[in-house]
């Protein structure tokens, strides 16, 4: 199994003091290859989710597991290597770095991992080989999060967490760059869980979980 989250449970501190339950015993994979949405209201805990499926953050309880490796068992380093090497994130907020240009920002997450990212068909694929010298802040919020997606596909990871990826974009630019996202995934064989609002997207992936209650419904 590529990601298995089992009984994970989270809370935050409320304003009292008192811990507020968010995730309350969730469990929920992905088989390599496959393509997940998560989705729910506002508040479910989608977001708390995906950073706990990404080492950002600790859980309370319960068991998550990054191809057979317990994440929850390991320390700030591991997870971070793990992270470097494994999985690639992609937000809402495009996070690319801003004094590099389309080309270094597509092969800095490579990089990171040791690996040396072949930027051209990606850029030709994503259509941004027209704007590989230009910088970030010269490009539209589709060119930047193709970027952000290019980005963390350049590393070949086996698992990429996507966190409202269109959630800055206009309808058409997000579906466009959902497609585009879908596909290249789908080539590199990654599996991806992608949080989102939109059914529409929901309905493009393998599947769906929905969250309720700080569960899987
Ligand atoms: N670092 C934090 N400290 C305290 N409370 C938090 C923290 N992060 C999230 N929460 C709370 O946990 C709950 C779930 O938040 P989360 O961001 O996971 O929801 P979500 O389903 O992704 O929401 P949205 O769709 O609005 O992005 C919310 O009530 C939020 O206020």
């Amino acid at each position: 199994m590529l990601l298995e989250m089992a009984g994970v449970e989270k809370a935050y501190p409320g304003e009292d003091g008192v811990p507020v339950p968010v995730l309350r015993g969730l469990d929920l994979t992905l088989a390599a290859g496959e393509t997940l949405a998560l989705t729910g209201e506002s508040g479910s805990g989608k977001s708390t989710a995906l950073n706990l499926a990404a080492g950002l953050d600790e859980a309370d309880a319960g068991r998550i597991a990054v191809e057979g490796r317990d994440v929850s068992a390991m320390g700030e380093r591991a997870r971070a290597t793990l992270r470097r090497e494994r999985i690639g994130l992609v937000f809402q907020q495009f996070n690319l770095v801003p004094s590099l240009d389309v080309g270094a920002n597509l092969a800095f997450q490579a990089r990171l991992a040791g690996r040396e990212a072949d930027v051209a068909p990606l850029a030709e694929r994503l259509g941004l080989a027209a704007h590989l010298s230009k910088y970030p802040e010269q490009l539209s919020g589709g060119q930047q999060q193709r970027v952000a997606i290019g980005r963390a596909l350049a590393a070949r990871p086996a698992l990429i967490l996507a966190d409202e990826p269109t959630g800055n974009l206009d309808e058409a630019t997000g579906a466009a760059v959902m497609e585009e996202m879908l596909a290249l995934v789908r080539e590199t064989g990654a599996g991806l869980l992608v949080v989102t609002h939109s059914a529409t997207l929901a309905g493009r992936m393998d599947r769906r979980v929905h969250l309720k209650g700080g569960v899987a419904t």
